[in-house]
């Protein structure tokens, strides 16, 4: 589904990620661990294809990234969720008009996928929050707002960062069991997180991979977690 085969990514500042290969398969559900500024960000934007790779291979359902111009790439996009770690919502729309917008984007507003958003807002328990705007969001709200935009148009594939970076213990068991409720349905999803409590709670409810960023290199971490 997503496969990286020796890629390396450099910026001015000198190389991140060095010869970085991995497969995520279809439905499996990975976390990816590593050090504040160890480069998870970064390999998540390779995975969606907002950066590219500056050496090696790199293909998306079965499409060498390399080779899409503007319009498959956003195509691409569309059946990737991503959960951005700072939400990026617009303050002035409400909960939503933020969690809709990727439907309008991509010209999606009949009554049914409507009836949808609703349904989702529900699913991640924002039903009664519809029209609150951003900024009078908790954390927690924020980032179930943020998970419900990054399914809105059924991807197949879910990459959440830090999903849980600003919120507490019980939210972030809620969190994770929608992310784990989203691969059961037969989402690929990849979690990055420095929590690596929140790793150790998810093993006991799915079969995870975990992966480590260490010194620019991708390893798979072992049971010692
Ligand atoms: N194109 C770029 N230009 C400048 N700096 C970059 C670029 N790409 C990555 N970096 C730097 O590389 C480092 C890794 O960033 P990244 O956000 O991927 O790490 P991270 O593991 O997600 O960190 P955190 O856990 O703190 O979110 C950062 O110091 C970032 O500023």
């Amino acid at each position: 589904m997503i496969e990286l085969e020796n890629v390396s990514y450099t910026y001015g500042g000198g190389e991140l990620l060095s010869d970085v290969s991995v497969q995520l398969q279809p439905g499996s559900f990975h976390f990816l661990t590593g050090p504040s500024g160890a480069g998870k960000t970064t390999l998540l934007k390779l995975c969606y294809g907002a950066l590219l790779p500056s050496s090696g291979r790199l293909s998306v359902f079965d499409q060498d990234i390399s080779t899409l111009d503007r319009d498959q790439l956003a195509v691409l996009r569309r059946r990737v969720g991503v959960v951005h770690q700072d939400c990026q919502f617009l303050d002035h729309m409400t909960l939503a008009e933020n969690v809709a917008l990727p439907l309008m984007v991509s010209g999606r507003s009949e009554t049914s996928e409507q009836e949808n958003l609703t349904e989702l807002l529900s699913w991640v328990g924002l039903g009664a929050r519809l029209e609150a705007l951003p900024p009078e969001l908790s954390g927690g709200e924020r980032q179930r707002a943020a998970l419900a935009r990054a399914v809105i148009l059924s991807p197949d594939v879910v990459l959440a960062d830090e999903p849980t970076g600003n919120v507490d213990w019980e939210m972030s068991q809620r969190l994770l069991r929608l992310l784990i409720e989203l691969n059961r349905m037969g989402k690929t999803v990849l979690i990055a997180t420095h929590d690596l409590s929140l790793i150790r709670a998810a093993k006991s409810q799915v079969q995870a991979r975990v992966l480590r960023i260490s010194q620019r290199k991708l390893q798979l971490a072992g049971a010692d977690l």
